[in-house]
């Protein structure tokens, strides 16, 4: 079960002391009906053509919501502003979308808040930047985390400005250990990054801190797994970042990430772990005791294992070897339930009083499926990063295992259709008012850049969304299909006139990133009263708008302070 603690303050500060969890009955419509929510990951609309796969793909049940019932179909946004990002510049993402849908109210997110604690120097006065202040002095401080631009799990400007305001503050020494991106960026930018932050490192070295980047490796091949899919992953990083050991030895970072990309088998998102040592032949930047450690990213989910590796003193997912004493902190902390880490530079978001907690109060009884690697997201996410259940009595969540050890482009039918399977059981039960799914083949399947695989994973995103519409036709129930960000609908880079893109040798760049497109949301349904549409009025709504559409379809009123409901109930 959740804690509730501080949930009073919480309360007092919105002034209202009388808070109550109940909400009040829709005045329309039925509670009781059946509800599948299905999240399709990494599902945008964007022009028709051939880099769009969910264009090229077949998709029947996915067209027929979209041609079917003009009133029951709409775009919604999903990026930048919409999702608590600081610009419209920004894609989308998981963590930030799931957290919208699952809190119907948008707040400013991690990479904001980090941004606005760098700007102000608040980040310095913190707790968590005092603590690791006192290894300054004698020890190393150590950054972790991925180095790009890409915005959705961290931001190279904010690594820099983190790097200088540590040195200025007393950081004698500091190492890098850095995780190549090509996900959220361009594969091959990961040179450009290095190069950028070696400049930097260099101008510190001038000014006499020894600062170098010790270790390396592409985040999806070292550190960066989550839900617990793989801690082979996190070994490999804890081997290079902790114990200084890796397959491959460099004398600087840049040379390495050029020297592991000439094997056609890498690429960024899968470089392999290195080392970088000195002219013996050791690495420049164990971890030891006394020294600092802070994980940089600011998104939870691919940090969770490793600041459970880095934090807890029982563990037994990998023989760590040797256990430094160290004060670490996260950029953030990254669960608010497992208080992990229990120290960080920025407080997260205080996402309260989600849906899914008014849901459990209200009689409405939820399952939720997904595999492993999008399991988090309908449940830890939607949840506003608790782990857990609010109420066990009336929530199952059903982790279907990922493959582990591949890229999703071998195998793009994922586990889509037993993701459904389960979906369609617990529809058919009879024992959940929700049913909610994420569906992961057009998100994870997008990120390889794999074009014909992508479009083969729309197709059995879709055939999944088929089996759990004609379970909730079997029971009258009602369907709310939506995305949380885009991906699989445009592959390839493009100038600012939408064309394709071409690099030096005019090949095309393939995007292997999210998308700032919007994404579909469509209703329906024989459980859904013949009266109820889209509302025109809202015509910015975005993902936080869906969780009092989908509180509305289960007959009750949202809270006050939700964005408002997509939904209208015209009487026929
Ligand atoms: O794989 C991830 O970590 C991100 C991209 O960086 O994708 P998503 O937000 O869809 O989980
Ligand atoms: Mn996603
Ligand atoms: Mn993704």
């Amino acid at each position: 079960m959740i804690s509730h603690r501080g949930r009073e303050n919480k309360n007092n500060e919105m002034g209202s002391s009388d808070f109550s969890w109940k909400l009040a009955d829709h005045p329309k419509l039925p509670k009781g009906k059946t509800i599948a929510v299905v999240v399709l990951d990494g599902w945008g609309e964007a022009n028709p053509d051939k880099y769009n796969c969910i264009h090229v793909a077949e998709t029947p049940v996915m067209d027929s919501l979209k041609k079917g019932a003009p009133d029951r179909w709409r775009l919604v946004r999903a990026h930048g502003t919409a999702v608590g990002l600081p610009t419209e510049d920004d894609m989308g993402n998981s963590e930030v979308g799931h957290n919208a849908l699952g809190a119907g109210r948008i707040y400013a997110q991690g990479a904001k808040l980090v941004d606005l604690a760098l700007a102000s120097g608040k980040i310095y006065d913190g707790e968590g930047f005092n603590y690791i202040k006192e290894s300054f002095n004698t020890n190393t401080l150590h950054l972790i985390g991925l180095l790009s631009d890409g915005g959705v799990h961290s931001r190279l400007d904010q690594l820099q400005l983190l790097v200088k305001g540590a040195s200025e503050r007393g950081a004698k020494r500091i190492r890098l250990h850095i995780l190549t991106d090509g996900r959220d960026v361009l594969d091959g930018s990961s040179v450009g990054f290095v190069e950028t932050i070696e400049k930097d490192l260099a101008d510190l070295r001038a000014k006499g801190v020894d600062a170098q980047i010790a270790s390396g490796g592409g985040r999806m091949y070292v550190t960066m797994d989550r839900y617990e899919n793989d801690w082979e992953v996190i070994k490999r990083g804890w081997d290079a970042q902790v114990l200084g050991e890796a397959p491959y030895k460099f004398r600087n970072a840049v040379e390495a990430v050029k020297k592991l990309r000439e094997d056609p088998k890498n690429n960024d998102q899968y470089l392999p772990p290195f080392v970088i040592v000195d002219e013996q032949g050791k690495s420049v930047g164990p971890i030891v005791d006394g020294d600092a450690v802070v994980t940089f990213n600011f998104r939870a989910d691919r940090m969770v294992m490793l600041a459970k590796a880095l934090e807890y003193a029982d563990f037994d997912k990998f023989d760590r070897v040797r256990v430094p004493k160290i004060r670490y902190a996260g950029m953030l902390q990254y669960d608010g339930e497992l208080k992990l880490p229990s120290r960080y530079l920025v407080s997260p978001p205080e996402i309260e009083r989600t849906s899914g907690e008014y849901l459990v109060h209200n009689g409405v009884r939820t399952f939720a499926c997904s595999e492993t690697v999008k399991f988090g997201h309908v449940t830890f996410f939607w949840n506003g990063n608790r782990s857990g259940y609010f109420n066990s009595e009336m929530e199952e969540y059903v982790e279907i295992p990922s493959d582990s050890g591949i890229t999703f482009n071998v195998k793009p039918n994922m586990k889509a259709l037993e993701i459904a399977e389960k979906a369609r059981d617990a529809i058919l039960s009879g024992k959940f008012h929700q049913v909610r799914v994420n569906l992961p083949n057009s998100d994870m399947v997008g990120h390889t850049g794999d074009i014909d695989a992508t479009v083969v994973a729309c197709k059995a995103a879709d055939d999944a969304v088929k089996m759990i519409l004609d379970a909730v036709e079997k029971v009258g129930g009602i369907y709310v299909v939506t995305a949380d960000h885009g991906n699989a609908e445009d592959m390839v880079k493009r100038n600012k006139k939408g064309e394709p893109q071409l690099d030096k040798e005019g090949k095309i760049q393939i995007l292997t990133s999210h998308t700032l497109q919007p994404v579909p949301i469509a209703i329906g349904g024989p459980g859904l009263g013949p009266g109820v549409k889209f509302r025109k009025d809202v015509p910015q709504g975005g993902l936080a708008n869906v969780a009092a559409t989908v509180m509305n379809l289960h007959g009750l009123e949202a809270p006050a302070d939700y964005e408002p409901t997509l939904i209208e109930v015209v009487d026929n």
